[in-house]
């Protein structure tokens, strides 16, 4: 079954039925469903379709050569050499000439490390031959590094060559819902984010098991596919990850700063800065900054959170208690995921309710004015010198609009405490114009509604996003 990617494939299909050269580059981590949306789009299209393996150049050339060959002869099925690469662009821009011709390279990095002339091989042939045929190239990758230094970045030869390109983003909960259409929008958003809306994880889940049987046997035996994927990633985009864990631990385990990081994990700051970075550019780390601080350069408020809601549950819980569920005590470590999960579940509420009003920027009756900021804010209030924190706060460019919101991830309703307290304290903002939110899993309470209707304060159910 197939759900989602909608956005991806619509634009594939109008490049597509255009009589032009086009070259997509599609990339994104591991197991996100790159190879899955190929093959979609190619279902009922002519193609070649090659993957680069991991062996030297000569093997992918005759496997390179074979996918070519079998696109007029299906009976060529394996063992057909064009002699070199060249020889084979030449084929590919002979077809290419009589009809449209899709041509895929799926894991491209793969087939350029064992065949460093490629890139430039390939940009010369676009620039003199391509360009004048109907080719629809299509280079993938799940190196991030390499898709992004090494085809996207300017010093690729490749260079400014592509008309589209995707990076493909995780499952969100409507894909979810889609994959899973018999199981309670509550459940589906629990197992989407644990296994951090990657498609091939999603699919280790089951409707036919409540969310503790799937995470009893997704992550806590032993064998389970996803009690070592962490480690295992880690180790195919980095070459030492010992470090990485280390921080990544620091992280889970409530550190935030740079500082407090590197005392946390025991590094020195420049290696845990290295490491950062890294994990940035992976997309498991994330840098943030209180949303007032969005426009400067560079803020002293900078935090870290693990961005990536796999690597966070993992880290969270499993690396943990590794010991404990490698001896057997998997009920113990069950009995803690049941009793912190709402709270662990509060950031993915959160990032849902911040997109959820970005969704809705320019529904004028949600937010009559458009924010161009909207994020989490923290910082003192200078009333009571205490520090605090709002979950979204939203600012239009003029700043004369300010948005406040607070998301819970709870199983009672939001009380009126809750809304008394954002009114209190978006008082430490001096936007005249000011709007409210609450987001709930739960609903509300009589009192909170009755307050909600006098401030104008709009509330959101976690059934309604
Ligand atoms: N859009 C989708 N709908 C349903 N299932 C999907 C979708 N995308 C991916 N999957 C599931 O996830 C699995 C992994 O996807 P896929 O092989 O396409 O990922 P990939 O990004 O190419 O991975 P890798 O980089 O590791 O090769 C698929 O076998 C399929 O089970």
């Amino acid at each position: 079954m197939f759900v989602g990617r909608e956005k991806e494939l619509n634009k594939l299909n109008q490049m597509y039925q255009s009589d032009q050269f086009q070259f997509a580059v599609i990339y994104g981590r591991r197991r996100i469903g790159k190879t899955a949306l190929i093959q979609k789009f190619i279902e009922d299209k002519d193609s070649i379709y090659f993957v680069g393996l991991e062996e030297n150049e000569h093997d992918n050339l005759v496997r390179f050569s074979t996918a070519i060959a079998s696109y007029e002869h299906q009976d060529i099925m394996s063992g057909f050499n064009f002699g070199n690469f060249e020889n084979c662009f030449k084929e590919i821009s002979r077809l290419a000439k009589k009809q449209r011709v899709v041509l895929v390279i799926d894991e491209y990095p793969y087939l350029a490390q064992s065949a460093p002339v490629i890139s430039s091989m390939l940009q010369s042939y676009i620039d003199h031959e391509f360009k004048d045929t109907n080719l629809f190239l299509i280079l993938c990758g799940s190196s991030m590094s390499f898709m992004e230094n090494q085809v996207l970045a300017y010093k690729s030869p490749l260079y400014g060559r592509r008309t589209a390109q995707f990076k493909i983003q995780p499952f969100g909960l409507q894909e979810a819902q889609e994959y899973f259409p018999k199981m309670g929008k509550e459940e589906v958003f629990v197992l989407n984010t644990i296994t951090g809306g990657i498609p091939l994880y999603l699919s280790y889940m089951s409707s036919e098991k409540d969310i503790w049987q799937n995470i009893q046997d997704g992550f806590l035996e032993v064998n389970a596919p996803l009690f070592q994927e962490t480690d295992s990633l880690l180790k195919q985009e980095l070459r030492d990850p010992k470090n990485y864990n280390s921080v990544i631990n620091a992280i889970a385990g409530g550190a935030s700063r740079l500082n407090d990081i590197a005392n946390k994990a025991h590094l020195e700051s420049s290696a845990v800065t290295t490491c950062l970075n890294n994990l940035i550019d992976l997309g498991i780390v994330a840098k943030k900054v209180p949303v007032t601080e969005e426009s400067k350069p560079r803020s002293r408020k900078t935090i870290y959170i693990i961005s990536d809601d796999l690597f966070r549950f993992w880290h969270t819980y499993i690396s943990k208690y590794m010991s404990a569920i490698m001896r057997g005590a998997t009920d113990t470590v069950m009995e803690i995921i049941k009793n912190d999960l709402s709270r662990f579940m509060g950031q993915a509420f959160e990032k849902l309710s911040q997109d959820y009003l970005w969704q809705h920027v320019s529904d004028s009756k949600m937010i009559p004015t458009p924010f161009v900021y909207l994020n989490n804010w923290w910082g003192t209030d200078a009333r009571t010198k205490t520090k605090v924190e709002l979950d979204i706060v939203g600012i239009t460019p003029d700043e004369y609009v300010g948005y406040f919101g607070e998301c819970k991830w709870k199983n009672e309703p939001i009380s009126k405490s809750i809304l008394e307290k954002l009114i209190d304290l978006s008082s430490l903002f001096s936007y005249p114009q000011k709007h409210y939110f609450l987001f709930s899993k739960s609903g509300f309470t009589p009192a909170c509604r009755e307050l909600a209707d006098k401030v104008g304060c709009k509330l959101i159910s976690f059934d309604q996003m």
